[in-house]
């Protein structure tokens, strides 16, 4: 037993729960495409947020995105040279669309992280990573106290992108292109609860244009 009060078995036994109930209910959604089912849980959803929607977002991002810091990892170093910022979690609009993706995996408002945004130029790039928290890192017994794990990763696409930007995961070996207003999702889980190393992955550098995306992280439980 750690001194978080919880012990790993029980942490894996709440996320498997989630991870169970999430992959049932999008299986039943006809919306909902399966990208990969063979050791990565990839889903898609075509056109989940308008073209209007995705430029009010691209212009919020534009107003709050800095250079992208990661937890483990300094911007410096080059894992993550793509802007980003969080949105505001009390502005109307952004809570609308955090429904719409709590709606879609059948969560609560409060098991979602405030949606990140990132904004990535001409070279930038997210390298290949886990989306995990590190459990042996200083930064858990706080993660584990306010929701843990982040078990399920939902993205949107804002933008299509002249050329580059595709998230790749390359255990899966699977690419997915940039396209304006789709939704993608992952577990970040087995079905045992422990982590899927097949969910490795990378926003790959941009080639043309400009990239945008938001991340919604949700936790194996409330963080709020
Ligand atoms: O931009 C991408 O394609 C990947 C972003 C990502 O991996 C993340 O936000 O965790
Ligand atoms: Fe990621």
């Amino acid at each position: 037993m750690a001194k978080t009060g919880r012990t790993d078995k029980q942490n894996q036994l709440e996320i498997a729960a989630m991870n169970t109930a999430v992959l049932n209910r999008l299986h039943a959604d006809d919306t909902v495409q399966v990208l990969c089912d063979d050791g990565l849980q990839l889903f898609g959803v075509p056109e989940f947020f308008s073209p209007e929607e995705c430029q009010r977002l691209m212009e919020r991002i534009d107003s709050v995105a800095r250079p992208s810091p990661t937890f483990d990892v300094d911007y410096g170093k080059g894992a993550r040279t793509s802007y980003s910022g969080d949105l505001d979690a009390a502005d109307p609009f952004v809570r609308m669309l955090h429904r719409r993706m709590d709606d879609l995996i059948g969560v609560e408002e409060n098991w979602g992280e405030t949606m990140q945004g990132q904004r990535y130029a001409v070279g930038q790039q997210f390298k290949a990573h886990h989306d995990w928290f590190d459990t042996s890192q200083k930064y858990w017994t706080g993660e584990v106290a306010m929701g843990g794990q982040r078990a399920w990763t939902l993205m949107v696409y804002l933008n299509d992108v002249e050329a580059g930007g595709a998230t790749e995961f390359p255990k899966a070996q699977i690419a997915v292109p940039p396209q304006q207003g789709t939704l993608i999702a992952w577990s970040n889980a087995n079905a045992d609860g422990k982590v899927n190393m097949d969910t490795l992955h990378a926003g790959t550098p941009v080639v043309a244009g400009t990239k945008y995306v938001v991340t919604r992280w949700y936790r194996a439980r409330p963080w709020y």
